[in-house]
């Protein structure tokens, strides 16, 4: 059986390439010793008014989601959102302490510590999933960063997916107006636009296919659900992680949706839909917002497609350098890498700005395309840089650049007992 745990488990800060098939290994151990399986954890996001408790209510009524619990983060002193949620008692959590993306980041690590030991304990009824409905004002990011940083509640929790909720009505208008809403949708795994019914005639035709196709811009891998259509069911927003837990296999190739996103592969002409939809054969520097999706145009989403495999080394600094540097630029990052030690097992990868899973090796490559695939949703970056220093790192030649060998062992660096020793 896969290790359920991938992107779960290890320490932060671990190096490349932590060993997956050894950890499954581990899985044949007696029954006692193993691991209880991580919690799967959605988180649905979405702007104030965007449909969230509505979509959540109709959610929790399937019994494919009997034993999930819930918890509703409220901004302000007081939760009114648990009133609208019908279903109440052991299994609805409010936290009214303030914004998930602020303040209640602790009371979110303290909250969820806490229902484990009621869970462990038997105090409570014993949940197999839960679901954290984030205030519309909030940024998902910390909510993902507090289970896939903190040494605990990783074990014991796996993101399965960040649901984004958008308004068909005045979804457009609030892309426009509010950036926290387009980095909502940017980090989606699942896009679900509800108030379609609301929509006339052919205006409102329009309005939506042009929703759907501004949505898929900023986010390619996201699918786009409409509400109204009844299309948001638990099978179609849930399980969206790398696990699968029905095959109990790891669905790379899904959970990656590399296809979606148009590609940049080394040696090739940069090529990439920019965010007017158009394709461009060439780069727009500094790619300044210039025009009225002011907000849309600072993301940029991306698939580096990569032939050359990279040192384990040379990729942990890689990481290390896009996560320390440019952490707020790396809305969502996920990749399946080949490293050169061990050309059969590559590794997965999963970050959201600079809190990454430690990379975690796979046994085999999930199909016969054996290169390395980095899907990157970035704000305020170019492509091209993170093209460049993957290049750098993994040392494919290039115009006008150092390569691997030039930076690292450079004869005129300065030495400790100076250039002439
Ligand atoms: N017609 C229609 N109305 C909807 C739909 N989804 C939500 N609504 C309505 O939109 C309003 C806001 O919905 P909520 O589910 O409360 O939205 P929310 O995102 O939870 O709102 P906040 O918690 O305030 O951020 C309510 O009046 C809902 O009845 C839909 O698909 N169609």
């Amino acid at each position: 059986m896969n290790e359920p745990s991938v992107m779960t488990s290890g320490a932060p800060g671990s190096s490349a390439g932590q060993d997956v098939a050894q950890r499954s290994a581990n899985h044949a151990a007696p029954e006692a010793r193993r691991p209880p399986a991580p919690f799967p954890l959605t988180v649905i996001t979405g702007f104030l008014g965007a449909g969230k408790t509505t979509l959540l209510n109709r959610l929790l009524r399937d019994p494919a989601l009997s034993d999930t619990l819930v918890i509703i983060n409220e901004f302000g002193e007081i939760g009114l959102d648990h009133l609208l949620v019908e279903q109440a008692g052991d299994d609805m959590l409010v936290m009214t302490s303030g914004c998930v993306c602020c303040s209640i980041r602790g009371d979110l690590i303290t909250t969820l510590e806490d229902v484990l030991r009621r869970r462990d304990n038997g105090r409570i009824t014993p949940f197999k999933r839960v679901i954290i409905e984030t205030t519309g004002l909030a940024d998902p990011a910390p909510v993902l960063h507090t289970i896939m940083y903190h040494p605990y509640l990783m074990l014991r929790f796996r993101l399965d997916g960040v649901v984004t909720l958008i308004d068909a009505v005045n979804g457009a208008a609030t892309l426009d107006a509010h950036e926290e809403a387009v980095k909502q949708a940017a980090m989606a795994d699942r896009l679900v636009i509800a108030k379609t019914d609301l929509l006339e005639g052919e205006a409102g035709a329009r309005a939506s296919a042009d929703l759907r196709a501004r949505l898929s811009r900023l986010n390619p891998g996201a699918r786009v659900i409409d509400a109204a259509k009844g299309e948001a069911t638990p099978a179609a927003l849930l399980d969206a992680g790398l696990y699968d837990p029905e095959r109990k296999t790891l669905e790379v190739r899904r959970w990656l949706n590399a296809e979606a996103f148009s590609q940049r592969s080394e040696g090739a002409t940069a090529h990439h839909h920019d965010d007017d939809g158009e394709d461009h054969h060439h780069d727009h520097g500094g790619h300044e917002p210039r025009d009225v999706n002011r907000h849309d145009a600072r993301i940029r989403a991306f698939c580096m497609r990569s032939d050359a495999p990279i040192a384990p080394a040379a990729f942990d600094l890689f990481l290390e350098l896009l996560r320390n540097a440019h952490g707020p630029s790396l809305l969502r990052v996920k990749g399946i890498v080949a490293l050169d030690d061990d050309l059969s097992r590559p590794v997965v990868i999963h970050g959201v700005q600079h809190v990454f899973h430690p990379p975690a090796r796979l046994p085999a490559w999930p199909d016969d395309d054996h290169a390395t695939r980095i899907v990157f949703i970035l704000r305020d970056m170019d492509p091209a840089f993170v093209e460049g220093m993957w290049k750098a790192f993994a040392g494919v030649p290039d115009l006008d650049r150092a390569d691997a060998a030039a930076l690292g062992n450079n004869p005129l660096a300065p030495t400790k007992t100076g250039l002439l020793a």
